[in-house]
């Protein structure tokens, strides 16, 4: 049975860095019983933000990053090294910082545009491959540790937005994504079958603008009109905000 819980920290900044050391204690307590260890990144500024704050923590040496698989909620369908990918961006944040104890095969990043991927859809059919080849293809995705998620005003998570078709794919574990109303408009995103797949989703949110869509998700909505009403994780669904974001009634 799924446990859904809901912390609030006092604004972004330590929630960043609260959820950094949440990460950090609890990659060690997973890696005391199990490895590898798979943990899904997310972009936005609090996503990027955990990440610079997991670099600048003294814990982050008491994980055996050796262990552990890095990838992505989603990804702007960009070419390798755009300074507006998700990757790009976790690189500069985290992974640079990390150097030789995360081999570079732990590191799954979404397929860049280029010339032989120039799709959304190439992208998405390449990742499902490597995905289901972390099980061995014995399944569509590894049952992720920690999927890390953060949250658009509409309530959107990875690249699932509102009344957008990829809500709808099933099925499979990643979808291409067209039209983002975020830009830029081309994307790839983990569905929600590999979504809930996880073990724990957390998601993070900061900011007043997100104080609607963290009521409705927590509050009962659909996830065809909040999607992050659907993030939810097998063994647990926690959701990490700020004084802000949890609104007037918290
Ligand atoms: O590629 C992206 O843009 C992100 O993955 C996206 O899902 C992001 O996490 C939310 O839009 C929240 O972003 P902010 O934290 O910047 O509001």
């Amino acid at each position: 049975m799924s446990v859904r819980d809901v912390v609030v920290h006092p604004d972004a900044t330590l929630l960043a860095e609260a959820t950094a050391a949440r990460l950090l204690t609890h990659l060690v307590d997973v890696q005391s019983h199990r490895s590898p260890v798979h943990v899904v990144l997310t972009g936005g500024t609090v996503g990027i933000k955990t990440l610079a704050a997991v670099a600048a923590n003294p814990v982050r040496d008491a994980v055996d990053w050796s262990g552990v698989h890095l990838w992505w909620g989603d990804e702007r369908f960009l070419a390798d090294g755009d300074a507006d990918r998700n990757e790009t961006q976790a690189r500069e944040a985290l992974l640079d910082a990390l150097g030789d104890a995360l081999p570079p095969e732990n590191v799954h990043a979404v397929p860049a545009l280029d010339d032989d991927v120039t799709t959304p859809a190439e992208a998405a059919d390449e990742y499902a491959v490597a995905l289901a080849a972390a099980t061995g293809n014995t399944g569509p995705a590894p049952a992720f540790d920690v999927l890390l998620l953060g949250m658009g005003p509409d309530g959107h998570v990875a690249s699932l937005f509102p009344g957008h078709e990829a809500l709808l794919v099933s099925g499979r574990s990643t979808v291409g994504v067209h039209g983002s109303p975020k830009p830029p408009p081309l994307r790839v995103s983990l569905t929600f079958d590999a979504i809930r797949g996880a073990r724990e989703v957390w998601v993070v949110a900061a900011g007043a603008e997100k104080a609607e869509a963290v009521a409705a998700a927590l509050g009962g909505a659909s996830e065809s009109e909040i999607p992050a009403a659907g993030a939810l994780g097998i063994e647990r669904t926690l959701w990490l905000v700020d004084v802000a974001a949890a609104g007037p009634a918290s």
